[in-house]
């Protein structure tokens, strides 16, 4: 059976911000947070193979560095194992339908669809894969696709490079992609992503989904794609970068994001050099999605 690191740290309200930050910047797929008296009790959750005891210590510690920095009091830290059922229960309590852009409903697996919703439902089992929709990066490529695939007769063909749990996949296909091929280094990653396409009554046709990342893609496709996704950091796009040429036709757009602020220059200098333009640069919190063309 899988387990969970059950993580909590009491803290000044002032400090909230940053918590949720360390924990979106750790992978985090959702983070609660509520009153306990005058400070606050933030808890998420990250699975056991992927966290030593080390890399929490190692949290805990920036977190009360943090804290001494903005001059607040120091932060309460604890953290706990238990196991998969549990993890469950305590996770599906806090994950609520979420509306995204003007036409998407995110719809956790185990709810029943709100009555009268005029949005297209995407239902959702995350697993342990990435990709709730609660996360500010996933949101804006959501959003972005959204615009994207506005002209209900374009049908593109789309590439999504780091899939998680498929919600940009079945976005895309929900929102009018003919054909989406998907890719990510985890295969936990590949298991959900198979799974959430099923879910959503797609056909896995319409999805094929390989463990692997840009050169397995480019190996596995018939031809250049139209549009490619791909939210993770900003440290493996700038790798990736040079092999998304491989992928693209002159019309070819993108949509990157898993972008802090401050490393969006150098993504789009990179993205300049290997033929591409930041048509829009879209931002929420601290972190931006860059939506690109072919120059
Ligand atoms: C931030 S998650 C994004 C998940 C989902 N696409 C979303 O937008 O919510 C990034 C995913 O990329 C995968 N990944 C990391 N490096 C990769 C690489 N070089 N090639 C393909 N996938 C990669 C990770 O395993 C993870 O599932």
């Amino acid at each position: 059976m899988n387990s969970w690191w059950d993580i909590q740290v009491v803290c000044d309200a002032a400090l909230e911000d940053i918590v949720f930050w360390r924990f979106d910047l750790l992978g985090s797929q959702g983070t609660s947070s509520q009153r306990k008296g005058q400070a606050r009790l933030i808890q998420t959750y990250f699975p056991q193979q992927r966290f030593e005891l080390l890399d929490l210590a190692a949290v805990a510690l920036l977190l009360r560095q943090d804290a001494l920095c903005a001059e607040l009091p120091l932060p309460r830290v604890d953290w706990s194992l238990i196991d998969d059922e549990d993890w469950s229960k305590s996770w599906k309590q806090h994950w609520q339908p979420q509306a995204i852009g003007d036409r998407l409903l995110i719809l956790p697996a185990w709810l029943s669809p709100p009555a009268d919703v005029d949005r297209q439902i995407l239902r959702l089992d995350p697993g342990v894969a990435f990709g709730t929709g609660t996360h500010a990066t996933t949101q804006l490529c959501l959003e972005s696709l959204e615009m994207r695939l506005s002209d209900p007769t374009a049908a593109p063909v789309v590439a999504d490079i780091g899939c998680g749990s498929g919600i940009l996949a079945i976005a895309a296909l929900l929102m009018g992609a003919q054909q989406v091929y998907a890719v990510d280094t985890d295969d936990m990653a590949v298991q959900s992503t198979r799974a959430n396409l099923e879910l959503n009554h797609l056909d896995p046709q319409r999805c094929l989904v390989t463990q692997g990342t840009l050169e397995t893609l480019t190996k596995q496709l018939p031809g250049p794609v139209d549009g490619i996704l791909c939210n993770i950091l900003a440290e493996v796009i700038l790798d990736l970068i040079p092999q998304m040429s491989d992928l693209a036709k002159p019309t070819s757009w993108g949509i990157l994001s898993g972008i802090l602020l401050d490393q969006s220059k150098l993504v789009a200098d990179t993205l300049e050099q290997y033929g591409w333009v930041v048509a829009t640069l879209w931002r929420r919190q601290e972190w931006c999605c860059l939506n690109i063309r072919r120059t």
